[in-house]
């Protein structure tokens, strides 16, 4: 049974993901697509990880037989490069071999239709649908095979979103031995900065580590920061969809730098509505409400924020580490978001650190954290059973304002603290995420809810 989870489906090689399971589900694919065009040229990317390149031929072979033209590309390339590639090539759609941040031994396949931002349920539902009714394509005149070559159009089309200057200052590349090779690099020393890269060769084992652009992940990049003396390191994970910014020792957490981000948007001119996931920081909403720009609230997945963005916000973001902008594919983009980073120190001509105590003074002081809990399946119910039909009318001692299903179940106090608990789509943990003015209430709130919710379970 094929599942597409909250960003494609994934698993481990050899055991799940298999050539013959993915056989299965690209001609599920293929049917999908004869369905819905009766032509066209569709892309296929993959990742650094182990067999991707032979995983991307055996898609790529099914769909030209199935009389789909495929670009493929000579190398490895990040997630948001192909669909930006789908973009400008008109494409029918394309397939991502990545696991993104997964451990090593899991690869995945993730679908990215003609919108080129990731695929809605209504469309993985269909997906899944015919790949587990094991339908086949009519096979069909073969397709042309062509060599996916935009790497320049994708960083020109970075240095004119970006709005980059000529700069001074020494920066750290850290792609994780990840899809992002190369990029960061070259936009930078274009515009005159001193760029020097860790981990930038190809490993599928990821140097023992995971390819996510967490704190422990990062120690590397911290390193390399202090001893060459650098302003900023930029880290980007497996596919390079997800970013990490530090500033010497300090990593930016993402609801950090969608903050900053959006400061920048609205002090350049660029401000606009913000699409935000459920457990995103709210001090988005406050600085849109400042500014009489609005706030739409979507489930976690980028896919709903993908959605926003076509419809018209001009940023879109979630705390578990995406963001993308106006004026470029709905898609989440970490080289984009590191490149802003650059942007905004330039902009502002002052280090993250004081542009975002200048969001603080002026919008208010917040603090957001999230922590996972691994459960069993059996657990896993027993929650979620709990959850349906939990009723609170405080928390910590603060009246519970709102009460929202949107995704898991969310409540929102009196101060404009929340406190939210949902089940992970991709892994098998719960998510307790909150956000308060201090972080002595964040601990009560986040506390309290662990021992109402999970108490007893875990
Ligand atoms: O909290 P989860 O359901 O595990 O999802 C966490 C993240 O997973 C993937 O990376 C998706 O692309 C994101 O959109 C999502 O936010």
């Amino acid at each position: 049974m094929i599942k597409f989870g909250t960003d494609g489906w994934r698993g481990i090689i050899a055991k799940d993901f298999t050539f013959a399971s993915l056989e299965k589900v690209t001609l599920g694919l293929a049917a999908y697509l004869q369905e819905k065009y009766r032509a066209g040229a569709v892309v296929v990317g993959y990742d650094c990880r182990f067999l991707s390149e032979h995983f991307a031929e055996t898609v790529a072979e099914i769909l030209l037989k199935s009389g789909f033209d495929v670009y493929l590309p000579e190398k490895f390339v990040p997630t948001p490069y192909v669909a930006f590639a789908i973009n400008k090539l008109k494409a029918i759609g394309g397939v991502m071999l990545t696991a993104s941040h997964n451990p090593p031994e899991y690869n995945g396949f993730k679908f990215i239709p003609d919108y080129a931002g990731p695929a809605l349920p209504d469309i993985t539902d269909r997906l899944e649908q015919l790949i587990n009714a094991g339908a086949v394509p009519s096979l069909k005149e073969k397709g042309k095979k062509l060599t996916l070559n935009l790497e320049s159009a994708y960083v020109d089309h970075l240095k004119k979103l970006t709005g980059l200057n000529y700069g001074q200052g020494t920066v750290v590349v850290d792609p994780m031995y990840g899809a992002g090779q190369g990029y960061l690099e070259k936009v930078l020393t274009d515009f005159g900065y001193t760029v020097s890269t860790i981990r930038n060769y190809r490993d599928p084992l990821f140097g023992g580590s995971m390819p996510e652009p967490k704190q422990k992940e990062l120690k590397p990049l911290v390193e390399a920061i202090k001893n060459k003396k650098a302003d900023l390191g930029l880290a980007l994970d497996g596919d390079a969809d997800r970013f990490g910014i530090v500033e010497g020792e300090r990593l930016f957490t993402a609801n950090e730098v969608l903050i900053l981000t959006y400061h920048y948007l609205i002090e350049s001119g660029r401000g606009g509505d913000v699409a935000r996931t459920v457990p995103t920081t709210h001090l988005l909403d406050k600085m849109a409400r400042a500014n009489g720009f609005n706030v739409i609230e979507t489930p976690v997945g980028f896919k709903y924020i993908g959605k926003a963005l076509r419809e018209g916000a001009v940023l879109g973001g979630e705390e578990s580490g995406g963001l993308s902008i106006a004026g470029h594919v709905p898609e989440k983009d970490g080289i984009l978001a590191d490149l802003l980073a650059v942007k905004i120190r330039e902009f502002f001509k002052k280090p993250l650190t004081e542009v975002l105590e200048d969001v603080y003074t002026r919008y208010g002081r917040s603090y957001t954290r999230r922590d996972d809990y691994r459960t069993t399946p059996e657990q896993k119910e027993e929650i979620l059973k709990r959850l349906s039909s939990l009723k609170l009318t405080e928390i910590a001692g603060e009246k519970v304002l709102r009460e929202s299903r949107v995704d898991g179940m969310k409540w929102e106090l009196a101060s404009g603290s929340f406190v939210l608990v949902r089940a992970s789509g991709t892994e098998p943990v719960f998510r307790i995420y909150g956000e308060a003015e201090s972080e002595e209430k964040l601990d009560l709130l986040l506390n309290e809810i662990k021992m109402v919710v999970l108490g007893t379970v875990l």
